[in-house]
């Protein structure tokens, strides 16, 4: 009987994230992933960059590449993978993992391999905004504050991301944002933050938009107004219990499509995507790319 062809795939890993080393992980796949179904390579990155530069050399070449890392490495390497026959896998070992959370991959690793051998997979959404995409969250306001901070800061993790947010949250100034949706404008006041979501969660289990779906053909915009300091507890009690709205400072919509303007007195000097900071522009264009992405997760009724 003719020998079933087996399926090639490449484990990028980032061992700059999360605060866990990566070192076992060659070992993890020798123990846990089938090797009747899979033939493989592994490659630990060397510079940040080069996760996406190994996945567009890679994209033809491999049925799977899996990003082993958190969401900022999930991103590199999903960019050049949108449309096209290559699947995107997760082994999470980032600070937050916001996408693998929300698509119900273990935090485990030796089950997220294990579930690479279930050759499940779904198609979901991306977001496109002039060159760039990404896949679970992006945003303006404190959460790109932080991401920058985060970026060049020597320790990750929750713990040290949390310790940022509370030394910054005092002097953070909100901004003047001019938000349209599918053509219609919704705000031009100040604002805490505007969040994009594909997802539901930033990660950590820190839910800014609930009822978010990652292949409903919508993004979620969401938005914190200024609240006083004494409501910081409140709103992070609600954040990560998933109640954002019933926040009075809250406020979330649906589209296909959303401009923000950034008013031009703004000191506001980056936007993140995917918890990664990039610089922004006063004029920021989104747009969802609907089923763009294929992706190995768990079977819908497991999730
Ligand atoms: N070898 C490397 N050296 C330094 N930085 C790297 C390297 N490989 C990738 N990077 C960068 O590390 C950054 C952080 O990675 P990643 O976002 O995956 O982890 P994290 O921030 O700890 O987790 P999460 O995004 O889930 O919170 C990314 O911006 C990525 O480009």
């Amino acid at each position: 009987m003719a020998e079933r062809k087996k399926r090639s795939a490449l484990f990028i890993v980032n061992p700059h994230s999360g605060t866990k080393g990566k070192d076992h992980i060659p070992a993890l796949l020798n123990k846990y992933l089938d090797p009747t179904i899979f033939e493989w390579d592994v490659i630990f990155t060397q510079y940040a960059g080069e996760a996406r530069e190994l996945s567009n050399a890679g994209k033809e070449k491999y049925d799977l590449i899996v990003a082993t890392g958190g969401d900022g490495t999930i991103n590199e390497i999903a960019r050049p993978l949108l449309h096209s026959k290559a699947v995107l896998g997760i082994i999470p070992c980032g600070s937050g993992n916001g996408l693998a959370r929300h698509l119900g991959i273990p935090l485990n690793q030796k089950k997220a391999i294990q579930l690479l051998n279930e050759q499940h997979m779904m198609v979901i959404d991306t977001i496109k905004l002039d060159s760039d995409i990404f896949l679970n969250v992006a945003g303006v306001g404190f959460d790109a504050h932080i991401a920058q901070s985060f970026a060049s800061s020597k320790k990750r993790g929750f713990i040290s991301y949390a310790m940022i947010a509370l030394r910054e949250i005092r002097q953070f100034r909100c901004t003047d944002y001019q938000l349209t949706i599918d053509g219609e404008q919704k705000i031009e006041n100040a604002s805490f933050l505007v969040s994009i979501a594909n997802s539901s969660q930033f990660g950590n289990n820190a839910h800014i938009a609930p009822t978010a779906r990652i292949a409903d053909g919508l993004m979620d915009i969401c938005i914190l107004r200024d609240f006083p300091f004494w409501y910081y507890p409140i709103l992070i009690y609600r954040l990560f219990t998933g109640r954002l709205k019933n926040s009075k400072y809250y406020q979330c919509w649906q589209g296909k499509e959303a401009l923000i303007k950034i008013s031009n007195d703004s000191d506001e000097k980056f936007i993140h995507l995917d918890g990664d900071p990039y610089p922004v522009k006063n004029i920021i264009n989104f747009s969802i790319d609907p089923l763009s992405l294929q992706v190995a997760c768990k079977p819908a009724s497991d999730r």
